[in-house]
């Protein structure tokens, strides 16, 4: 069976399962040497489902080695499994870990590297929504997304003798406007995008040889919508459980694939350094921010 990626990859994809005969496997090895990240190294953060699967697939597609980065072991594994069978069993590497931890953290770039012998591409996409626990909102959404980025910067930046690369920092549209019904969020997402912008520069005066850019999307299609009106993320805004449904009526809900799309135009698109691309049902486009005077 012959599936077209055609909005994503640059040639047609050749979808081969295991049980294909010999010319469709080497069809499909021709294809992934010719694709557009062939030979690149990714690290996906929440990788185990939603977004994160989806980052993780599309750079499967188009070439890439994907390390699977998750707190969620069980859902890692069966990603880990369907993967293996997709697209065979030395393309990805599954590491079970939180990005609330140094060491852990530390320990899977590192084994990244140590197994596919170098790191381009990194996604820091790990996120979830809790306003009652707050403080451990801050610690993923924020925290973990500054830890991985140092931690990519480490073994990417050319000065370490990296390759260079992309980092890219997942925020939301709440993190260049106010979500009324989530502010701790709201918090960590403009963090994400204020945190992301001042390492873009950095990375551009110091030569580190990396891009940082951030994605901002809308509503999207995954498990992560039910903290909307769950007592127990929403917290003391759950008052506002009815603002928040109509919000997410009005904006509409993203298909996971569109989001991935628009992922993979960061990840390629070598002109883009400290830039936020907004993802809405309308459409894609980045954000142009306002100049402060000298
Ligand atoms: N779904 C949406 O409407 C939108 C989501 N986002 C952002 O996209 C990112 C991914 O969210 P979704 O895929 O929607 O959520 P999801 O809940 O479907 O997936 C999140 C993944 O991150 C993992 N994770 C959670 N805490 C972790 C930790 N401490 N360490 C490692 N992995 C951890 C989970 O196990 C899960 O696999 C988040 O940063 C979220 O804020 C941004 C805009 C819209
Ligand atoms: C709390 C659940 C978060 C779910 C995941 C997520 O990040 C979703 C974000 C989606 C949209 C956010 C929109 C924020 C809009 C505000 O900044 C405000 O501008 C909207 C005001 C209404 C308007 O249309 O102007």
């Amino acid at each position: 069976m012959i599936c077209t990626y055609s909005r994503c990859l640059l040639i047609p994809f050749v979808k081969c399962s295991s049980s294909v005969s010999g010319p469709v496997r080497l069809l499909s090895y021709l294809t992934t040497l010719m694709m557009a990240l062939h030979g690149k190294v990714a690290l996906v953060t929440g990788a185990a489902q939603g977004l994160g699967k989806g980052f993780s697939e599309i750079l499967l597609q188009n070439g890439a080695k994907v390390a699977l980065l998750d707190v969620n072991e069980k859902g890692g594994k069966v990603l880990k499994a369907a993967f293996d069978k997709e697209y065979g069993p030395d393309r990805t590497l599954l590491l079970t870990c939180t990005v609330e931890s140094e060491e852990q953290l530390k320990d899977a770039f590192q084994k990244t590297v140590d197994t596919f012998g170098g790191l381009d591409i990194v996604c820091n996409n790990a996120g979830i929504v809790n306003e009652n626990n707050w403080e451990k909102c801050v610690s993923i959404n924020l925290n973990g997304v500054v830890r991985g980025t140092y931690l990519a910067l480490q073994h990417m930046k050319k000065e370490n003798g990296g390759r260079g690369g992309v980092i890219v920092n997942v925020s939301s549209l709440a993190g260049l406007g106010p979500l009324l019904t989530a502010p701790i969020y709201t918090a960590t997402k403009h963090g994400v995008v204020g945190f992301s912008r001042a390492m873009a520069d950095a990375s551009s005066v110091c030569d580190y040889g990396v891009r940082i850019n951030m994605l901002c999307p809308s509503f999207a299609d995954t498990s992560l919508l039910t903290c909307l009106t769950s007592d127990e993320t929403a917290g003391q805004f759950i008052s506002l459980r009815g603002v928040a449904e109509k919000m997410k009526d009005q904006f509409g809900v993203l298909e996971v694939s569109v989001v991935a799309e628009n992922f993979l135009k960061l990840v390629t698109d070598e002109s883009r350094n400290g830039e936020a691309l907004m993802v809405q049902m309308q459409g894609a486009s980045y954000v142009t921010f306002p100049k402060m005077s000298a």
